[in-house]
């Protein structure tokens, strides 16, 4: 997958498809809410998987019934390529099932 830099233009555009998902700065964030902290630390794990297999890793934050991710490519100076919008993607699509909103 390329790691080549996305304009913003191209970023905001992806994201249209992307509920949730901001591009803050040269990072694209969402935050999901929990029904429980519990589930919230399962979603966690879970991204984690998610990100081991892609070899691509996300700041995650644990909340009280919240889960933050914040990411970019560092192999690409800090910018967002389609390997950030990957990781998104296959992010939104294990979220639901932990009854994240
Ligand atoms: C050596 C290892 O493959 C690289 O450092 C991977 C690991 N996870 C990564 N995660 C992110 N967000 N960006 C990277 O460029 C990146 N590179």
């Amino acid at each position: 997958m390329s790691a080549e830099p996305l304009s913003r233009a191209e970023t905001e555009h992806r994201l249209e498809a992307l509920p949730g998902w901001a591009l803050e700065g040269d990072r694209i964030t969402r935050t999901f809410r929990l029904p429980s902290h519990f589930a919230a630390a399962a979603l966690t794990v879970h991204i984690a998987r998610i990100q081991e297999e892609l070899n691509h890793h996300s700041d995650l934050t644990l909340g009280y019934n919240t889960v933050a991710l914040s990411v970019h490519t560092h192999d690409a100076g800090g910018a967002v390529t389609e390997k950030d919008l990957e990781l998104a993607a296959r992010v939104a699509a294990a979220a639901p099932a932990h009854g994240a909103e």
